[in-house]
């Protein structure tokens, strides 16, 4: 039997998954790191930290497995998308990671539409220029770190660094490339156009490939401390969504999926390029070849409900110790009790500002409809409900475009929750399912590496094979109509208040 290795970089910690050639988990173990937001709207995290945890867990599943290492015949690495890791002539790291949720950018945004223009921008890139995007981040820096910008020599995306630390190689693969707003998104290859325009030397950026090509293979050294072989083979692997998509078997038209993880994410696969002018949805390349995807992005998804566990939740958290049982699932039964609309609360999820479809890093969350009955289950409540309808609000764009969803999956930590796929079933009113596998984003890219070894000869071959359809959610009729008067009540709020978010970020 041959065996696979995918590694996800994820932003509360790296999940590290050994598959057996057929996608059975054989082992599994993930390591959780700080994120770090040193201003309000700043987000950051320590490169070092992803790097020790994936050592850790790839050394885990190994000793764990009993697997021989001879038997490992690949390994994928998917990963947080968009964060900026900057790196010296000797590979130091020159700065914390400023990453995907971080919102420091807006004069850097507006620095680039007046260089290159916004429709040239939309023309090359698929997307207009965004705050959370690593673009506006390298531009940050050279404004406001000088001393560290006349440093860089390399400048890699998350997983890209952890696939520099096993094989020495500087490259990255055309899902995550997407996301760096640095890209031709139609032609699949960096844009010399816009290098140039923002003066950024093309040898700091690593070689794009496809998702499932060979980028390189396992150093000496790495093999030594990981307990694999040297020579084992790294594929190019994914941004976490497009990784998601292929773990999910969302490589045709017609399906999509959503990703409850610190942010939430709409995905569907598009067989041929499809941009939204207005740009509240991202276009970027899939991980199948010579295909795309589009998505809408929640900043705030699981980040809302993890915000108000720490805070709110102390009970739960020690209930949930003393019982040996998550907290979010006691989290989740508690939510149930309190019916559809909170009691009349609403909850607006824009903690970390919002993307899809507002773009606008100025917006900050809200409980709207406060009254003294409320408890703090209903506030739980209105928090899973208000991540729901700001993903309803990237079905709505898709509706728009055209983009037509005949098979939605529901993914991620808070896909694993009954509930909040009840709620998703409800307000798209469609089904919502699952797979039997929960690993997402390290099933992709070990279905990736899978196709890179050889084992299958195509990605839609490797999920026809691998991915099973588990659960089916069907939308309650009694809630669907429930729902629809708080989502369209929900959609009223944020315009209503949109000057005075600019307004508060002011003072
Ligand atoms: N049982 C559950 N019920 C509801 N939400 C959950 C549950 N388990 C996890 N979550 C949510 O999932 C989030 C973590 O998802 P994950 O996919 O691991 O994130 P990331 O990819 O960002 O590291 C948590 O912040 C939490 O909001
Ligand atoms: O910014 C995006 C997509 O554009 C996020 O999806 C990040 O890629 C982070 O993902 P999670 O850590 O929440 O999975």
């Amino acid at each position: 039997m041959a065996y696979v290795i995918g590694v996800d970089c994820g932003t509360s910690g790296t999940k590290t998954v050994l598959f057996d050639e057929k996608g059975s988990v054989i082992a599994s173990k993930t390591i959780e790191y700080p994120m770090y937001q040193p201003k309000n709207g700043y987000a950051e995290q320590d490169p070092a930290d992803w790097a020790n945890a994936m050592i850790e867990t790839v050394k885990a599943v190994m000793a764990k497995s009993g697997v021989s290492k001879e038997d490992v015949k690949g390994i994928g690495i998917s990963g947080q998308m968009h964060g900026l890791v900057m790196l010296d002539k000797d590979n130091n790291v020159l700065r914390r990671s400023i990453i995907w949720c971080d919102q420091r950018t807006a004069a850097e945004v507006e620095e680039m539409n007046r260089i290159v223009g916004r429709d040239k921008l939309v023309e090359i890139t698929a997307n207009p220029a965004l705050t959370g995007w690593t673009a506006a981040k390298i531009l940050w820096v050279k404004n406001n770190e000088p001393e560290v910008y006349s440093k860089v020599a390399h400048i890699l995306l998350p997983k890209d660094y952890l696939r520099l630390i096993l094989t020495g190689e500087y490259a990255t693969e055309v899902s995550d490339a997407s996301g760096m707003q640095l890209l031709d998104v139609p032609n699949r290859k960096w844009s010399d156009e816009l290098l140039s325009a923002f003066e950024i030397d093309k040898s700091w950026l690593g070689k794009v490939h496809e998702s499932c090509e060979v980028t390189g293979t396992l150093t000496k050294k790495m093999a030594e401390t990981l307990g694999l072989c040297e020579g084992t083979i790294v594929v190019g692997g994914a941004g976490d969504n497009a990784a998601a998509a292929v773990g999910t078997g969302v490589v045709e038209d017609g399906k999509a999926f959503t990703t409850i993880g610190t942010s939430g994410v709409v995905f569907a696969h598009t067989s041929n390029i499809s941009i939204d002018k207005k740009g509240r949805v991202h276009t970027c390349c899939a991980a199948v070849p010579n295909t795309w995807h589009v998505m809408g992005v929640t900043q705030g998804a699981g980040l809302s409900l993890k915000w108000f566990r720490d805070n709110f939740c102390m009970t739960e958290k020690e209930t949930a110790k003393l019982m040996g049982v998550d907290e979010y699932y006691l989290m989740d039964k508690q939510a149930e009790t309190v019916p559809v609309g909170a009691n009349r609360l609403l909850y607006l999820p824009y903690l970390m500002g919002e993307r899809t479809p507002h773009l606008d890093p100025d917006a900050r969350g809200v409980f709207f409809g406060l009254s003294a009955i409320h408890t703090r289950k209903d506030m739980l409540r209105a928090v899973l409900e208000g991540v729901t309808y700001s993903l309803r609000d990237c079905v709505e764009v898709f509706r728009e475009m055209n983009v037509n969803v005949s098979d939605m999956m529901a993914c991620g930590g808070g896909g694993s929750s009954p509930l909040w796929r009840s709620m998703l079933a409800d307000l798209y009113n469609c089904n919502v399912k699952t797979v039997a596998s929960k690993e997402g984003p390290a099933l992709g890219v070990a279905i990736l590496a899978s196709v890179g070894a050889g084992i299958y000869s195509s990605v839609p071959e490797a999920c026809g094979a691998i991915i099973k359809t588990d659960k089916v959610q069907a939308p309650k009729a009694e809630n669907v109509p429930e729902y629809e008067k708080y989502y369209q009540l929900y959609r009223e709020i944020y315009p209503a208040l949109k000057a005075q978010f600019a307004k508060l970020a002011s003072f």
